[in-house]
């Protein structure tokens, strides 16, 4: 939105960029849709200089095409049609107006004209290109006049938009700055200028948008014609031409396509130039540039690839860690059962699952005898490993379902979910037999026996309202087993 200040200043501004009578009367006569050439021709004709200039242009190369050269304005309007005479009347009498000599400071004229004609050619060239049926005519104008906001603004700011073009931007870093700076881009400056000159709606809705970035990718429209057309011109004017064409990619279609549009623009680049009285820009070449663009893009596509791997691999580590991080939440890093804290929680959901549907539920608590003798006699280190194969015996006895777990140190619970008492003291008297059967490790070749005090408790043994009360009750009964000699089993 343009600020009421800074509208207020182009309105009043004595050195705005302004367009002679004739030229105003033309573009009036060309709204009428029923427009006759007559008339028309009879306004240019007020400027003698726009005539010469129409008739020149109109007898190049490009609109001859072989036939007899023009000798009066109304043949040259009838050859360069309606649109483009309106349009080139329009930008010759501002060129001629607000010159185009390189200043020293704000902005360079030179490279003004230089952009906006090639932009002009561009989007024109463009909208030909394309498969649509588009006004390649009114396309023209618009790409000519989407900087002229910036010649409104060094009209009104003059040293302030000095200071915002200075440091050598890039054009769309310059439409930035402006709306930091100033409130507005000149694309809304120009879009209201060429409301006053009376422009169609379109043209000016096409200035407004002309640095917004088109949306179709297949078929482009005349206004995204008009988006293209000054990073096109970017091509020849900014540094780096390969990397504006390899930006514009997604619109400019197959090989050929590009090829093509580039050498048309530059064909036309020389005769549009001279009769602007602009040096026309270097000239590329289009071939070398579409090589390094493809090549830029390979690159380009090559490390997304790389940062794509990179991305998988921090990815696969991420869910490693969590996996692990997971594990760690549940395992006990030493015997890989189920620890306290997880056994606790699968407890609870089984008592309370049991109490709800009336299925049984038994507890074995498992405490290995005399284990600091172990370790004091073997070595902290030995009474890991006993620990190790103690849980790996414990998980051998124990049926699918049941779940088992280290509670603390030495000792260790066994869930038996619908499991009846004498069922979970039968799995006790197993697993008590087995540890009394064969040694549970060797020493130095020594077979190491171990027992273990058990305390079995089942749902029915008692009115439990909470998990820890039937824990407790299994703690207890373990002790007894310990009080009375160990390497036994208690359950009653
Ligand atoms: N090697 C090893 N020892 C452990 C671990 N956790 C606990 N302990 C040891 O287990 C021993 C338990 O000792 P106590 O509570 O006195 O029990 P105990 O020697 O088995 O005697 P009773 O239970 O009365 O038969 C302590 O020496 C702890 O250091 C472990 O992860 N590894």
């Amino acid at each position: 939105m343009i600020s009421d200040a800074l509208r207020q200043s182009l309105a009043t501004c004595p050195t705005l960029p302004s367009l002679p009578a004739a030229v105003l009367k033309v573009i009036e006569l060309a709204r009428d849709p029923d427009v006759k050439l007559q008339p028309l021709v009879e306004a240019l004709n007020h400027d003698p200089a726009l005539t010469v200039r129409l008739i020149s242009l109109a007898n190049t190369v490009y609109y001859t095409l072989g036939g007899r050269p023009a000798s009066t304005l109304r043949e040259a309007v009838e050859r360069l049609g309606l649109e483009m005479s309106v349009s080139l009347a329009l930008g010759f009498s501002l060129a001629r107006s607000y010159g185009n000599r390189a200043r020293t400071k704000g902005l360079d004229l030179h490279k003004y004209w230089q952009r906006s004609l090639t932009s002009a050619i561009a989007a024109r060239e463009l909208a030909r290109h394309v498969p649509n049926e588009l006004d390649s005519d009114t396309i023209f104008t618009a790409a000519l006049l989407q900087d002229i906001g910036m010649l409104a603004l060094d009209a009104v700011e003059g040293p302030i938009y000095a200071d915002t073009l200075g440091g050598n931007l890039q054009h769309d870093e310059i439409s930035l700055r402006e709306r930091i700076d100033l409130g507005a881009d000149h694309t809304e400056i120009g879009a209201w200028l060429a409301a006053t000159w009376g422009l169609s709606p379109l043209s000016c809705e096409w200035i407004r948008y002309s640095h917004d970035c088109p949306v179709n990718q297949q078929s482009l429209t005349g206004g995204e014609c008009v988006m293209l057309s000054g990073r096109l011109a970017d091509i020849w004017l900014a540094p780096d031409g390969h990397k504006t064409l390899a930006q514009l990619e997604p619109w400019l279609g197959d090989d050929t396509f590009r090829s093509e549009l580039l050498g048309s623009i530059q064909e036309q680049l020389p005769i549009i130039a001279e009769l602007f009285d602009v040096d026309a820009p270097d000239r590329i070449d289009p071939q070398q540039l579409l090589f390094e663009s493809k090549q830029l893009l390979l690159e380009r596509s090559l490390n997304l690839y790389e940062r794509l791997k990179k991305q998988e691999r921090e990815l696969a580590q991420l869910r490693e860690n969590n996996a692990k991080l997971s594990e760690a939440v549940r395992f006990d890093p030493l015997t890989r059962l189920f620890n306290r804290q997880y056994l606790m929680q699968l407890f609870e959901s089984c008592f309370c699952e049991a109490q709800s549907d009336g299925s049984r539920l038994s507890l074995v608590f498992i405490d290995l005898d005399h284990f600091k003798q172990i370790n004091d006699k073997h070595g902290h280190h030995f009474g890991d490993e006993v620990l190790r194969a103690f849980a790996k015996l414990l998980q051998g006895t124990s049926e699918p379902g049941t779940i088992v777990g280290r509670y603390g140190g030495e000792e260790f619970l066994a869930i038996l979910k619908n499991r009846s008492h004498s069922e979970a003291s039968a799995f006790a008297d197993t697993l008590c037999a087995k540890l009394r059967d064969q040694p549970l490790v060797h020493h130095a070749g020594v077979p190491v026996f171990i027992t273990a005090s058990v305390g079995v408790v089942s749902l029915g043994d008692g009115d439990f309202s909470l998990p820890k009360e039937m824990i407790h009750i299994a703690d207890q009964r373990m002790y007894l087993s310990k009080r009375q000699g160990r390497n036994r089993i208690t359950a009653q």
